[in-house]
């Protein structure tokens, strides 16, 4: 689904989260308010805790919204089904700190397995999406590695180059430099920006990595729970 400038991408009203039941339960997520435009690049920051990887799988439908509101590409999460929530996680994209490939498939293996909940293409044309998508993020000559194979930095590039593979809407990136020394952060995210920028994408990324704040058009700051502030980052 395509959609046009003055549709957010996401769209987040009064949004509530708890975890836990009776005596245990305990409020993660307090009103939270927030709407991102196609093609924006948003920060979140906040201390260990704050709960933004929580507000981050809530919004790739991988956990239930229980209150307010979460739309999505127009779509409303608060209250859909698991079918709808799984046609919710194929318009998103995610890289998490831990690139979590499979150590027993290949740089190209792995990539495809990010098409592969497409059933429309084949074989053929999926290795093909795939090769493609590992020669734009520099490992056209990796594909058949292993990941025991390839440097924290080519891992991380594995994940992007899958997280983009589907032309998502959205990317979702929780701290996808932290297990990186500072060049091959800093190579990451001017991959996924440049990369998100051709393919018309918006990303939001959790990161405690001050070095690449100067990427977003935006930063939020999360702490106990509560979205803080919300403003154009001062480098724009
Ligand atoms: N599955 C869970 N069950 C119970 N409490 C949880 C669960 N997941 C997170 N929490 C709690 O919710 C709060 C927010 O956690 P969350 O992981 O979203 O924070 P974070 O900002 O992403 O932290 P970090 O930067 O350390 O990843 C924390 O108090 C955490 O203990």
């Amino acid at each position: 689904m395509m959609t046009d400038s003055s549709t957010p991408v996401l769209s987040i009203k009064h949004l509530d989260h708890f975890f836990g039941q009776g005596e245990q339960r305990k409020q993660a997520l307090f009103d939270i308010n927030l709407e991102i435009n196609a093609g924006e690049i948003v920060i979140m920051t906040g201390p260990s805790g704050s709960g933004k990887t929580t507000l981050l799988t809530l919004i790739g439908g991988l956990r239930s919204v229980q209150s307010g509101s979460l739309k999505f590409l127009g779509q409303e999460l608060c209250g859909a089904t698991s079918k709808q929530l799984v046609k919710i996680r194929r318009q998103a994209g995610y890289i998490f700190q831990a690139h979590n490939l499979h150590g027993s498939l290949t740089a190209l293996h792995n990539v495809r397995m990010g098409l592969e909940i497409h059933p429309q293409y084949s074989v053929k044309k999926m290795e093909e999406m795939a090769t493609h998508i590992l020669q734009e993020v520099g490992l056209g000559n990796r594909l058949n590695h292993y990941p025991d194979n390839l440097s924290g930095g080519q891992k991380q590039r594995v994940a992007i180059a899958r997280a983009l593979v589907n032309h998502p809407q959205l990317l979702l990136a929780d701290e996808p430099t932290a297990a990186l020394d500072s060049k091959s952060g800093r190579d990451v995210v001017t991959l996924m920006q440049r990369l998100a920028k051709e393919q018309g994408c918006t990303i939001l990324l959790v990161t405690h990595d001050n070095r690449i704040l100067d990427v977003a058009d935006r930063t939020v700051y999360m702490e106990d729970g509560i979205l803080k502030s919300n403003q154009l980052a001062p480098t724009k």
